[in-house]
């Protein structure tokens, strides 16, 4: 079949088995090709095919209502979804996102990026259901790590009361990006090996294939079952929740799937259905990669695997950052390191083996790794949390509760800062600067070369008195093996270039002070630069100096809540009469696509800030 016709799933019903199967095969190839021609998220979405052939098998979407938590491996259930021809341009500008997209599909009834936010949606959706007298299914198919995480949790407590039905799959592959890790984890890991289970599930599996009804089976195997909860269950997760628990399922065996889908399409109550997959199915590369190797690709060759580019000179400001950070641990061992389940992603590996008993992954849990932060500091420790900027938003109230309250000292890494580009709007770290801006004893750093990084690091430990946040982009820049000993004075910006006489000046920070030194520089023009490296505190001396110019702040964030809007206040607060021109992020979210591409129709590429300079220096000759 060629799969890039496929309009819709209502023809997989006329299928028989043999045929699901052989499906399912041609979609795991066409995965296979199509990421490693695209780059995505490659082994999630190897891992879930049968289950997704099989519930578009037993359940009638767009009707039904399908969410996929995190919906990075909703690329089979596009594909059945008539948008495998749009995965030549996967989650490039102006095609389809790598998650569910509302605006895409009727098929795609809920959207996230961020993770763990399934379960509760899929109760929001089943409880409006239910007041409206209607009657279509409502599955959230949650991954083993998005099930960990706090919103998860909070979400199956309530459903366990709830009389709305919800059937919430949990895709159980014992991996999150890199190796899966909590209590809960090791819970399901006994599950998936208990011989009490084996038995069962063998029993169990051929009584099921023996019905003819999902409800038969149910009750035939209700007692059976309760024996084992009693055995292997009683301690479990879904049973204190007071849910019922289906499984585990064998998550490539499409006989069995069909019929467990069957079975919990047809219980008049909530259910969790177990299902066992195996990350990266069919990619035997992907299915050993235990460090995330896999979980988001580039291109890559399949025929030799991903092979990790050695930067030789340059690296991602992430590398550079944990390089330092690991560069001090061996100087100080106060200093521990914490990060939410982004061991790879943040370069953290190799703290991770070289400092084992300093280095914690705390899995899907950005709350809980900033209050974590907060208790190792308050004990004397040192911590260097790792988060994303688009994650860390789950952990606001954290930093601002639990660690600037009590003006804790810490370093906290805001990666991904800025636009990230082919995640899009949930992964864009465009927010950081307005809702940490507000935050009392909180001080805000952004380098724009490794050395300025290292001595924002520097300082935060050498002082030790604040919560320190440095904030750097998914980009690359320039490796340098040398580390530096030295600080930097705090809210003190830098004269990147500077004459007394220009009337114009423009200020910027992060990756954008090289840009903005080339486009004054390439363009001859008599501007001024200034890297304004400390977002809080800002320098006042500076302020004043520039106040006299035409300044134009240019920066990749939301415009409300920027630098720019602070300088603002400033000004006005000091009566000082200032022109000054704005670049940033207007009031929308920033869709996906490549980074020029988006600076472009965000009016922030560098012939815009060319034009902008132009107009002011005009202005400024006029007046
Ligand atoms: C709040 C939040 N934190 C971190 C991430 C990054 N992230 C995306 S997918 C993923 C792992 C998901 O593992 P799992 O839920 O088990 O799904 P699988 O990929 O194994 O199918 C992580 C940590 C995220 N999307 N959202
Ligand atoms: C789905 C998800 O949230 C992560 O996989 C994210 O896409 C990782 O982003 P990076 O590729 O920038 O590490
Ligand atoms: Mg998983």
């Amino acid at each position: 079949m060629n799969i890039e016709e496929i309009k819709n799933p209502q023809f997989l019903k006329q299928l028989n088995i043999n045929e699901l199967e052989d499906l399912s095969q041609e979609i795991r190839r066409f995965i296979m090709q199509s990421v490693a021609t695209t780059g995505g998220h490659f082994s999630s979405n190897l891992g879930i095919v049968e289950l997704t052939v099989a519930m578009h098998y037993v359940f009638d979407a767009p009707r039904d209502k399908i969410i996929f938590d995190v919906g990075h491996q909703s690329y089979v259930h596009k594909i059945l979804t008539g948008r495998a021809k749009e995965f030549k341009r996967l989650r490039q500008f102006g095609s389809i996102s790598g998650f569910q997209r509302r605006h895409e599909s009727e098929y795609d009834p809920w959207e996230a990026g961020h993770s763990s936010t399934a379960i509760s949606g899929a109760i929001g959706i089943a409880t409006a259901r239910d007041l409206n007298h209607d009657d279509y299914n409502v599955i959230a198919v949650v991954g083993d790590a998005a099930m960990m995480s706090g919103e998860s949790f909070e979400a199956l407590n309530y459903l366990g009361s709830s009389k709305h039905k919800v059937i919430v799959i949990l895709n159980d592959n014992n991996m999150s990006i890199s190796k899966n890790v909590g209590g809960f984890s090791n819970m399901l890991s006994d599950i998936r090996t208990s011989k009490q289970y084996k038995d069962v599930k063998d029993n169990y599996t051929s009584w099921m294939m023996r019905s003819k009804t999902g409800q038969r089976v149910y009750d035939a195997t209700k007692k059976v079952k309760d024996k084992v909860k009693e055995r292997v269950l009683a301690d479990s997760a879904f049973a204190q929740f007071d849910l019922d628990y289906i499984g585990p399922v064998n998550g490539h065996d499409m006989e069995e799937l069909i019929r467990a889908l069957e079975t919990v399409k047809e219980l008049d109550h909530s259910v969790i259905l177990h299902v066992i997959t195996t990350k990266g199915k069919g990619y035997p590369l992907a299915e050993e990669d235990k460090s995330g190797l896999y979980h988001g690709v580039g291109p890559f060759d399949l025929s030799k695997g991903v092979i990790k580019p050695h930067h030789l000179h340059h690296q991602m400001w992430s590398e550079a950052i944990a390089n330092h950070i690991e560069y001090l641990m061996h100087e100080h061992d106060d200093i521990c390191v914490i990060t939410p389940a982004m061991i790879a992603g943040s370069q953290l590996g190799d703290i991770f083996k070289k400092f084992p008993a300093r280095s914690f992954d705390v899995g899907i849990a950005e709350e809980h790794a900033a209050t974590f932060a907060a208790g190792l500091s308050v004990a004397g420790k040192f911590p260097f949390l790792a988060v994303y900027s688009s994650f860390s938003q789950r952990a606001y109230d954290q930093i601002n509760h639990d660690i600037a309250r009590m003006d804790l000292p810490c370093l906290i890494g805001l990666d991904r800062a800025g636009l990230v580009g082919s995640d899009g709007s949930t992964h864009h770290g465009v927010f950081d600067i307005s809702y940490l801006l507000a935050i009392p004893n909180v001080i805000i750093m952004a380098p724009h070369n490794q050395y300025e990084a290292e001595r924002m690091i520097n300082t935060a430990y050498t002082l030790h008195d604040h919560p320190y946040v440095i904030r750097y982009s998914k980009g690359m820049i320039h490796k340098h093996s040398r580390h530096v000993t030295n600080t930097l004075q705090v809210g003190s910006w830098d004269e990147i270039v500077y004459k007394k006489e220009n009337k114009v000046t423009v200020v910027v920070y992060g990756d954008h002070v090289r840009m903005a030194k080339n486009v004054v520089e390439q363009n001859n023009l008599p501007v001024n630069v200034i890297n304004a490296r400390f977002i809080k505190p800002m320098d006042e001396e500076m302020l004043k100096e520039i106040s006299n110019t035409h300044i134009i702040v240019y920066e990749t964030v939301m415009h409300k809540g920027s630098l720019g809007s602070a300088m603002a206040l400033y000004y006005e607060e000091h009566h000082r009469n200032v022109k000054m021109d704005f670049m940033a992020i207007g009031d929308h979210y920033v869709t996906h696509g490549d980074i020029p591409t988006l600076l472009h129709i965000e009016n922030l590429s560098p012939e815009d800030l060319l034009h902008k300079i132009k107009e002011a220096l005009d202005e400024e000759r006029k007046s």
